[in-house]
């Protein structure tokens, strides 16, 4: 059994405590922190009456009962518990982003290379869609010819007045530029941003929606629409148009309702929903292949590669023109 200890109790940890809860086979949550008591109080509640409480991740970390540590903070507070949960040694499964910015991942990946083991996987967990390995198994088939372009949209149907122009790129657009990299298998070169017109919804100090443009060294062009305020549902698409034909992700399978001379068909509202088997399928992996100190998924380096894509994003959100993206370093042996 995989005792794990969950760091960050809102609404995406309190997920993922029900899954290893409830969904998992052979893993039990053991302990939760979170700065918030009332939180912690509501992630424990979830986990059961043995689960431990705390409100210091690094006490967590360190609990010798704690096999494997879920890190389910914002984006900003995952490098301290990463270089925490590694120097101890820790199973970890870290929410995307691995941390906000490149320079932070590569301190993250230095310290797992020095410390020889396989310790991170990444919650990119679109790879692990049902839809989406549809999409790739269908582009490695060879039968539609080399990808060219991708048309895909990420849209929420609203955010909180904290989210950021900047959160459209390292926040949500991140998944994109993860996917999309898996998908064609190759690496990002250039990115831009064009900024339409804002929509009324937007608070104040959000550029929402924006239109992301990527290049990779092959040539291969993706173009990413975020919005985030979009009202009428959760709705991500991407389309691949290759050399002898167009691939289209299909959409969740909800019934389509005739009624009062109109059709209808239910659209998702959150992405819990949405990718709920993505999760699910994700989690159990991770747990899987803990006996054998193997990280099957998503690992850091895909983090660092994410990273300066989302940073040359955000230098294209204020400079308006098109960013080179290059690795600060090459890939170590490590993740080969
Ligand atoms: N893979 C996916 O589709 C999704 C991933 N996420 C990711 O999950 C993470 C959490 O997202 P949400 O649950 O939406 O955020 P949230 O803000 O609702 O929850 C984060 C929690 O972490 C706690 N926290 C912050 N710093 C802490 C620290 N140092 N020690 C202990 N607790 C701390 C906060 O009190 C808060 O309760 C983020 O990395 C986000 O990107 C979120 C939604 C979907
Ligand atoms: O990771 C996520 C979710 O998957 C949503 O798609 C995004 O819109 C959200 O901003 C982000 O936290």
């Amino acid at each position: 059994m995989l005792h794990v200890g969950v760091i960050g109790c809102g609404g995406m940890g309190r997920s993922h405590i029900d899954r290893l809860t409830n969904r998992t086979q052979g893993a039990e949550v053991v302990a939760v922190a979170d700065m918030v008591d009332a939180l912690v109080e509501k992630g424990a509640a979830i986990a059961g009456p043995n689960c431990k409480k705390y409100k210091s991740e690094a006490d967590l970390i360190n609990d010798p009962a704690v096999d494997a540590v879920f890190i389910v903070t914002p984006g900003f507070a995952h490098k301290e518990a990463l270089l925490m949960a590694i120097k101890a040694g820790k199973r970890i499964f870290c929410e995307k982003p691995l941390c906000t910015t490149a320079e932070d991942c590569l301190e993250v990946i230095d310290a797992e290379v020095k410390s020889g083991k396989h310790l991170i996987q990444l919650g990119f967990m679109r790879r692990y869609d049902k839809g989406y390995n549809e999409v790739k198994a269908a582009l490695d088939s060879g039968e539609y010819g080399s990808p060219l372009l991708l048309h895909c949209t990420h849209r929420n149907p609203e955010v909180p007045d904290s989210y950021t122009t900047a959160m459209a790129v390292h926040d949500t657009a991140i998944h994109e530029i993860d996917v999309t990299h898996w998908l064609v298998n190759d690496d990002f070169v250039s990115a831009q941003v064009i900024m339409p017109k804002v929509t009324k919804y937007a608070h104040t100090e959000l550029a929402d929606p924006q239109l992301m443009i990527l290049q990779t060294k092959s040539g291969i062009v993706v173009e990413d629409e975020v919005f985030v305020n979009c009202k009428f549902g959760y709705d991500i698409n991407c389309q691949v148009v290759c050399e002898d034909g167009v691939i289209e992700m299909p959409q969740p399978l909800y019934p389509t309702y005739r009624k009062n001379a109109q059709i209808s068909q239910t659209i998702d509202t959150d992405c819990f929903v949405r990718f709920y088997g993505a999760y699910d399928e994700e989690v159990q992996n991770w747990v899987n292949e803990a006996a054998e100190g193997v990280i099957g998924g998503p690992n850091a380096w895909d983090g660092y590669l994410a990273a300066i894509t989302a940073d040359a994003l955000v230098r294209a959100q204020t400079s308006g023109k098109v960013e080179t993206i290059t690795p600060a370093k090459e890939k170590p042996a490590f993740y080969a």
